[in-house]
């Protein structure tokens, strides 16, 4: 059916997505970490191979877990955090090989961050955050046990503290946008419900909640087509309530009423749910039977009169209403005026032999 709701693009879609660019981010990382180490502004000795090969690895493995569906068992089957926390770790390696470019190089932590916006909360995220924060202050006293030769202090405390406020500047955004994001995506669903809840009501009958006149005739056309195509059968029922004015007439409106809501429900009950039942108007319905024999569709209509014929009615215990039905079975080709045409004669036919019978055109 038309949706003016555009629909999201597949969780999985979006999740190798993300895997893509997370490998592309690895790639920009390495190329840039071998052209530092290539114009000297990295330690030469920087593993960079080792490092990389370990971070493709793990993407990899990533990859496959997200692609088979095996992190669907997973509440976050991105698996979001263990991704940002091998980024991290990889970063805060690259990091330690860095020299004068480790002020810049600083910033890739926030790439990583950046993945996170989408999935984790404010909370998750200032947990990533000092996560990070750690592995860099990790670094720092490492160094300065490791190599206490190449520190300058000054250099670290700032770099340490610069991170520190970007990080926290970045929990505070990066939070903003995630409520946002979750925000649109509950009034993108409560719109979806509310498409989904008119598009049923606008094809059902207010008073008996069967499916109504134009659905359907959308339907006749589906089904007679679907006949021509298969040679199939497919039967048309149309039933009419007898003398249903005059239920009006001596017990009021609200009384008629009461006696169509029952049909509707007796013959909900009593048709099989193959069957198309419809409110065609007034007291008049229709039933489509596809693949049915004739012979079983007079049966099932004489079986619904006769359950329909015992019907009792607390406010007239005297009343009793029946229906009338001309049942017709379609021919390849025909169009669905005529089909509907020849049910309306044998109906006809079903009143003027007297009512409270089945005719078989
Ligand atoms: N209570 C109620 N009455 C309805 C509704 N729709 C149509 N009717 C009434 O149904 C009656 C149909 O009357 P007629 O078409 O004369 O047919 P009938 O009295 O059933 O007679 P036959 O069909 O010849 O047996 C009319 O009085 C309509 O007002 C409805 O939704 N509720």
């Amino acid at each position: 059916m038309f949706t003016l709701i555009p629909e999201d693009p597949p969780e999985r879609a979006v999740r190798l997505r993300r895997q893509l660019m997370a490998f592309y981010s690895y790639c920009l990382l390495w190329f840039g970490t071998f052209m530092g180490v290539e114009l000297t502004a990295f330690d030469p000795v920087t593993p960079h191979v080792a490092i990389f090969g370990l971070l493709f690895s793990v993407n990899a493995v990533f990859y496959v877990l997200i692609r088979s569906g095996f992190s669907e068992r997973f509440r976050d089957p991105s698996l979001t955090v263990l991704q940002m926390v091998t980024g991290i770790l990889a970063i805060t390696a690259v990091l330690y090989y860095s020299r004068e470019l480790r002020g810049a190089m600083l910033s890739i932590y926030l790439m990583v961050m950046t993945f996170g916006v989408i999935s984790l909360d404010r909370r998750r995220l200032m947990l990533m955050a000092i996560f990070i924060q750690s592995c860099f202050s990790m670094l720092l006293i490492g160094e300065g046990l490791l190599a206490p030769q190449r520190v300058i202090f000054s250099y670290q405390l700032g770099h340490w503290f610069i991170l520190a406020l970007v990080l926290g500047s970045f929990v505070y955004v990066g939070g903003y946008i995630h409520n946002l994001q979750s925000r649109v995506r509950e009034q993108r669903e409560g719109l979806r419900e509310a498409h989904d809840r008119l598009a049923a009501i606008a094809v059902r009958d207010d008073l008996t909640g069967l499916y109504n006149r134009r659905y359907f005739l959308e339907r006749l056309e589906e089904e007679m087509s679907l006949a021509s195509r298969s040679g199939s059968s497919l039967h048309l029922a149309i039933i009419d309530l007898d003398h249903f004015k005059q239920v009006n007439d001596t017990y009021g409106h609200p009384a008629g009423d009461e006696v169509i809501h029952r049909f509707s429900i007796t013959a909900s009950l009593g048709l099989r749910r193959s069957d198309i039942l419809a409110r065609y108007g007034g007291e008049e319905f229709v039933v489509l039977f596809p693949h049915v024999s004739s012979t079983a569709c007079v049966a099932a209509l004489n079986r619904l009169r006769e359950t329909f014929a015992a019907q009792t009615y607390p406010f007239a215990e005297e009343l009793r209403n029946t229906f009338s039905a001309g049942v017709v079975e379609y021919q390849k080709h025909e169009s669905a005026q005529d089909f509907t045409r020849r049910a309306d004669a044998a109906l006809y036919q079903a009143k003027a032999k007297g009512r409270n019978c089945v005719v078989k055109g």
